[in-house]
């Protein structure tokens, strides 16, 4: 067996934002195309990865209430495992900040942050090519995590264009509902029918087809994109829930959250053109 360090090590899994969100179409097997711009956010959940010597792999912490087999860091991790044909386990404790089916990706960046951490920790020296392949299958927003730059995602969400956007601050609020990304994927009146970009394109101008849907079945989603439009251009990120508005100071973000209701949540973050995993794994790896 090969040694490896059995050292905590502790790493963010992001939130991402879909800066815009664009529906061009539906294939045969269900699954959309889409035209989307992701930004990571210096914000997430925290996993603490402990190899262990044996091959079990334990989730601990705030797993609330997802079974082990289902929670997409165990799942993460064991196909891992297979594929790099590893002998070792893992303990890994969450602390979860991300709002479940929130569309955020907490639960995308969990399984990235996971594959990321353990490819390395566990010495298996795949290239991200290879665990992007593996994280398509955990789910959509997997590789766009795993690659860790603000890229546009074409096909389902995994063919990546990298691209660089000026800093800024966010805030993101939380409407208290949690949206099905399935239920709006299955939803007859989702619109699907955007044509695709053109090569002038500009963020500002470019909103969420699922938005008028989410709207509709989720009327707390419309109040929290009302209310912020008080302060800021709104948008909805991903099938929601989260809505978010943009910022050039965190001192404006702040005092927009200072003003939020109380029966809804909220946070602001500075967006990061490299993921807080890779950021933090590179310093890591780099300085041994
Ligand atoms: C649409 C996005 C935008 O970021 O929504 P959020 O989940 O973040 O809100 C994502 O790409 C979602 O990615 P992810 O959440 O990983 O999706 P998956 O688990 O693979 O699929 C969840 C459900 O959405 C549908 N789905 C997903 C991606 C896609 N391009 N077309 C789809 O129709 C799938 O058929 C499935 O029923
Ligand atoms: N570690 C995890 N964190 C969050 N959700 C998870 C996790 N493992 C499995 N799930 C399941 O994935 C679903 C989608 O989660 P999440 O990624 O938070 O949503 P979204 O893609 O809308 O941001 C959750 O409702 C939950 O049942």
């Amino acid at each position: 067996m090969t040694h490896v360090s059995t050292a905590p090590l502790t790493l963010i899994a992001p939130a991402k934002l879909n800066l815009f969100l664009h529906i061009n179409g539906r294939r045969e097997d269900g699954y959309h195309e889409l035209e989307t711009l992701f930004t990571f956010l210096e914000y997430g959940d925290e996993l603490t990865f402990t190899v262990t010597n044996d091959t079990e792999i334990k989730v601990t912490g705030d797993t609330n209430g997802i079974e082990l087999e289902d929670n997409l860091i165990y799942k993460a991790a064991r196909l891992l495992q297979q594929y790099g044909d590893c002998k070792h386990g893992v303990r890994i404790e969450l602390l979860k900040r991300l709002p479940m089916g929130g569309g955020v990706g907490g639960g995308s960046s969990d399984a990235a942050t996971t594959l990321l951490a353990l490819n390395k920790l566990w010495g298996c020296d795949l290239t991200l090519t290879e665990l992007a392949e593996l994280g398509v299958k955990l789910g959509a927003d997997v590789p766009v995590f795993i690659n860790g730059h603000t890229a546009i995602a074409h096909g389902i969400g995994e063919q990546l264009e990298n691209v660089e956007l000026p800093p800024s601050w966010f805030c993101v609020i939380h409407p208290g509902e949690h949206v099905s990304t399935a239920k709006i994927f299955t939803h007859p009146d989702l619109k699907r029918d955007t044509p695709k970009l053109k090569a002038d394109w500009q963020t500002e101008n470019l909103g969420n087809d699922c938005e008028a849907l989410v709207k509709k079945l989720c009327p707390e989603v419309e109040k929290a994109l009302q209310w912020l439009l008080k302060y800021a251009p709104s948008k909805m990120t991903g099938t929601g829930a989260c809505c978010f508005a943009e910022f050039s100071t965190e001192a404006q973000a702040q005092q927009v959250l200072a003003q939020l209701p109380e029966k809804w949540t909220g946070f602001v973050a500075s967006s990061a053109t490299l993921s807080p995993a890779h950021t933090a794994l590179n310093a890591h790896f780099e300085m041994k």
